[in-house]
């Protein structure tokens, strides 16, 4: 069997910096027409002057003739000015504002602390130069069990955040419950989206403790329960515009995932669309695939679709068991384990 589809894009990426951006980069070019590349760096993209630059060292480390293109994004903190909002959106190569409430997740330290406050003549700018923010939506209330930060998030931030900016364009990041998906569905479509992982769609909690730790399927937002990961399924291949494709790959040396307190992220750019391929097969819904990878995306962010086509065959192919690059290796998602649909450009 064989699939032809317009070109995907990922609408969330993290490809780091340094060795490990030249180690990563092909695996998205590869596949991939363009991607929202998020700036949890070391320190944190905070600029379009610093944006302009990351992109820069991106397009050095593609291989050549590669046509990848990377959309930027800037991370919010409580002192973003409106002025940079204005920069961004003139720079052409900003398309996104990524809001990391500070201490959720990977490099969020200087996240935001005060959205309803510092930062709201800067929501007013994105509303006016049309710039999306993009949402990691956990509560980091240490008290809040780590399975409800998610739907605690929708209840105290972003109801209210969408109630208060109805013309203001959020992309809910890597969703992981029914309760996520419920509120998108009740949000006016065309302002918010959500992108939804591989991993969130073909694992529930159980994967993080079977026959042991699993550290290579720990990622925030956690994993679910099996309900909520029915639930993502449902909402994707239901043919909803609402919803597109967000990797969320989230690349780790492998020292730093095996160890005592290891990072959160799924290195799933080299399985993510054969994963998606199969979630769609398995609910009979192939014809659904395009939309979900090509086309709901671009059109949430005013962009074109790509013009080019990808194959994907039902070929059997095994998972690389990790990639080394200069000063480590990578364990991929499905390390070592078949997957059968092949992606290729036409
Ligand atoms: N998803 C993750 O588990 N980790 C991401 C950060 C993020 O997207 O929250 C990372 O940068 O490692
Ligand atoms: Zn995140
Ligand atoms: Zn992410």
């Amino acid at each position: 069997m064989e699939l032809s589809i317009t070109q995907p894009d990922d609408w969330h990426l993290h490809l780091r910096d340094g060795d490990v951006l030249k180690a990563v980069v092909s695996h998205s070019a590869h596949h991939f027409g363009r991607a929202i590349v998020m700036p949890n760096l070391k320190p944190p993209i905070t600029t379009t002057a610093a944006a302009v630059a990351y992109r820069e060292a991106i397009l050095k480390s593609l291989p050549a003739n590669s046509d990848f293109n990377p959309l930027m994004t800037l991370y919010l903190t409580d002192t973003t000015s409106p002025m940079e909002i204005k920069l961004a959106r003139e720079s052409q190569v900003v398309f996104g504002v990524k809001l990391y409430p500070a201490g959720a997740t990977t490099n969020s330290q200087d996240g935001v602390t005060d959205l309803f406050g510092k930062c709201l003549p800067v929501l007013q700018e994105m509303v006016e130069h049309n710039m999306p923010l993009l949402v990691h939506g956990e509560v980091t209330n240490p008290e809040v069990d780590m399975f409800d930060r998610e739907k605690v998030f929708i209840e105290t931030v972003l109801r209210p955040l969408v109630q208060k900016f109805p013309r203001l364009k959020v992309v809910m990041e890597h969703v992981t419950t029914m309760d996520a998906v419920k509120f998108v569905e009740s949000c006016s479509e065309g302002f918010v989206a959500a992108t939804v992982t591989p991993q969130h769609l073909v694992l529930n909690r159980n994967s993080l403790f079977q026959g042991g730790l699993q550290p290579h399927n720990y990622c925030l937002p956690v994993l679910k329960r099996e309900i909520h990961r029915e639930a993502l399924v449902s909402a994707v291949t239901s043919g909803s515009k609402r919803f597109f494709l967000g990797t969320d790959s989230a690349p780790h040396d492998r020292r730093r995932k095996e160890c005592s307190c290891g990072c959160a992220g799924i290195y799933n750019a080299p399985v993510a669309l054969s994963v998606y391929a199969k979630v769609f097969e398995k609910e009979n819904a192939l014809d659904k695939l395009e939309a979900f990878t090509s086309f709901n995306g671009p059109d949430f962010y005013g962009l074109p679709r790509n013009n080019s086509k990808i194959k994907l065959s039902k070929t059997p192919w095994k998972v690389p068991e990790s990639f080394s690059y200069a000063s480590g290796d990578i364990i991929p998602m499905f390390a070592g384990e078949m997957l059968d649909w092949l992606p290729a450009p036409l």
